[in-house]
């Protein structure tokens, strides 16, 4: 049946028993071939029958589908003719989210949460404006999404009018990766519970949307495609602005994952899809385990401190922390902005809160950072896993921003540890650190080996010298660390004398790591992240300002988007690796040499 739908419109002649039949074979591809892929399976079982429903009643493209977050637009694909996922999330193969230059049914390729309202209420708009009445917008939103801030801004507008129809299909299985938190994901339990079998477009509970002056319909049984058809069919009928509630189960189909009490296989590796167990099983410890230990220890000598998630308590690694002081760790749902404020609250109080985000996701709280926490100098301590280029998850998953933004927040302290030791050690400095705020950052992935210091310089750990002479002073940020030397071993060989430095705190820039500047010929610093505003940058105007005339180089990311590609594939595009770097730095230190 799958192999006969290359578009929405063939779904439209599918009887029920065929609709069950491609249920069937969605759910069975995608257990199937997500498993050999890895990708998001949890969230993609638990629309299948939704976004089935969604297609038949709506005309996509013409219609405006969006999906927020897009993690769970892998049926959308299916059905729009995308059928090839032997490649996801790969260079060439189909993004993990919805993507524009896959297809038109695409619009919002940013994979961030809680944005698709806002979209929907501005498409809307402009559909009003220019006298567009033929074109329906559906946003789908979890229940995850919807404790997210925006959102709420979003649901206040598109209530504003009830002749600018939008339909907010909320897919609510109850989870993000955990369970939802809050009195959201309470007042949703509750209208789950008035299950009422018409999907009538006045609820038998005026439900908050309902208050808001939404039309509400629902809840709806996600998994049955002709009832939620049936409540689509009634809602786009409405042509005002409606929530269409639709109940669903994160993994439904693969008893594995909706037995999975962790996060229903939300985002899984390679597995055995017969035993659910990962394939791939990395070796090394995680930068994220070795932050989640330490903070344990911490925590256990330190009452004051606490922890706060954004909704991933477990990919954060805070779990064990949550384990050991269960009244220590707030989930706040996703939202970083609030997670950024009430730390600066937890610390007026005197507390220290460690918040744990992923880098990509801190950018949607800058001004929380830059006015709430940092204007107050609090003593905030933020920890930002996947940060630099993640890859596979796509342009809006790379924490390549983060040392940009957080440049200009004054006061604030930046560590970027080069590996499992240098990141124990950073974060308990960084939680020692009461009047301003301070940022702990690290990729994803296992941890390097460690990289020993040859020589501490009030700060700043010299951890490589090649060659004779000082040619060249090599900083290495963070990560970073394991390519500069290898940069500086084959620079040797090119007769050029290299010194490897690691500053570990890249903000504010240390004196010692100036002074090193001036005793040598060539600086280079070398960062995963967007080389605009960066490491490199500031570091360079501080040698300027301290009238130190050693020409300054800075390697880092393009201030461009990333396409999909794994993060080794990437680091070599952007000239992040050590043959590119020697190249480079041969050429560029040659150059400097000869004109001194
Ligand atoms: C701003 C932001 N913070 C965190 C995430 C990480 N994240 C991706 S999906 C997800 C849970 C989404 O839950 P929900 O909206 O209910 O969708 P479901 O997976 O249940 O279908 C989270 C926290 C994100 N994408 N964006
Ligand atoms: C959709 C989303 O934002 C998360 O699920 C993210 O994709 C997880 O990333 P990791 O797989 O790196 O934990
Ligand atoms: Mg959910």
């Amino acid at each position: 049946m799958l192999t006969e739908v290359h578009t929405p419109h063939d779904l439209k002649r599918l009887n029920p028993a065929e609709l069950a039949t491609l249920s069937a074979e969605i759910r069975a591809f995608l257990v199937a071939s997500v498993s050999r892929t890895g990708g998001h399976l949890g969230p993609n079982l638990g629309v299948v029958e939704l976004t089935i429903a969604l297609h038949r009643v709506f005309d996509s493209p013409h219609d405006s589908i969006l999906w927020d977050t897009g993690h769970q637009a892998y049926v959308h694909k299916l059905l729009t003719g995308r059928h090839d996922f032997s490649r996801l999330r790969q260079s060439g193969g189909l993004s993990g989210y919805p993507s524009r230059a896959e297809s038109d049914h695409d619009l919002i390729e940013n994979s961030h949460a809680s944005t698709a309202l806002s979209y929907a209420d501005g498409i809307a708009r402009a559909r009003q404006i220019l006298g567009v009445r033929d074109r329906s917008v559906v946003a789908v939103v979890g229940d995850g999404a919807l404790t997210g801030g925006m959102a709420w801004e979003a649901l206040n507008n598109i209530a504003s009018a009830t002749d600018r129809p939008v339909v907010i299909v909320l897919n609510d299985n109850g989870r993000s990766y955990a369970p939802t938190v809050g009195g959201l994901a309470r007042h949703l339990s509750s209208l789950r519970d008035h299950r009422e079998p018409a999907a009538g477009p006045s609820p038998a509970h005026p439900g908050v949307f309902a208050q808001l002056g939404l039309h509400y319909i629902g809840p709806v049984d996600g998994h049955d495609t002709a009832a939620v058809e049936e409540a689509l069919t009634t809602a786009r009928a409405l042509g005002a602005p409606v929530v269409v509630h639709c109940v669903t189960r994160k993994g439904c189909g693969y008893p594995l994952a909706e037995s999975d009490d962790r996060d229903c296989f939300h985002g899984i590796g390679v597995i055995d899809s017969v035993t659910g167990q990962l394939i791939k099983n990395a070796t090394a410890p995680s930068w994220t385990s070795l932050f989640g230990d330490e903070l344990v220890q911490i925590g256990a000598e330190r009452p004051d401190v606490v922890a706060i998630t954004a909704a991933m308590l477990q990919p954060v690694g805070l779990q064990p922390f949550a384990e050991k002081f269960p009244d220590r760790v707030i989930d706040v749902g996703i939202a970083e902005q609030h997670a950024a404020t009430c730390a600066a609250g937890l610390a007026a109080e005197g507390l220290h809160p460690v918040v744990a985000v992923y880098a990509t996701f801190l950018n949607r709280a800058f001004d929380q950072v830059l006015m709430d926490v940092a204007l107050h100098r609090a003593g905030v301590t933020f920890v930002l896993d996947r940060a630099g280029i993640t890859g596979d998850d796509g342009p809006s998953h790379n924490g390549m921003w983060d040392m940009s933004v957080l440049h200009v927040v004054p006061g604030l302290r930046i560590a970027a540890p080069r590996d499992g030791s240098r990141l124990r050690a950073l974060l308990r400095e960084a939680v020692a650190v009461a009047d301003v705020p301070t940022v702990v950052r690290f990729p994803k992935g296992s941890a390097p080996e460690d990289i020993e210091t040859l020589e501490e310089r009030d700060g700043v750990d010299v951890i490589g010298r090649f060659g004779s002479g000082s040619d060249l002073l090599l900083v290495a940020v963070g990560v970073m660390a394991g390519t500069c030397l290898d940069t500086a071993r084959q620079l040797a060989g090119h007769g050029i004398g290299v010194t490897v430095v690691d500053p570990r705190w890249v903000r504010p820039v240390n004196p010692a790591l100036l002074e090193l500047a001036r005793q040598h010929r060539t600086v280079a610093t070398v960062e995963d992240n967007v080389k605009v505003s960066g490491v490199g940058a500031a570091f360079a105007q501080a040698v300027s300002d301290n009238g130190i005339d050693t020409p300054c180089l800075t390697f880092g990311i393009p201030p461009d988007f990333l396409a999909v590609a794994s993060r080794s594939q990437l680091l070599a595009e952007v000239g992040l690796t050590a043959g590119a770097l020697v190249t480079e730095l041969r050429r560029l230190v040659t150059g400097s040499l000869t004109t001194q």
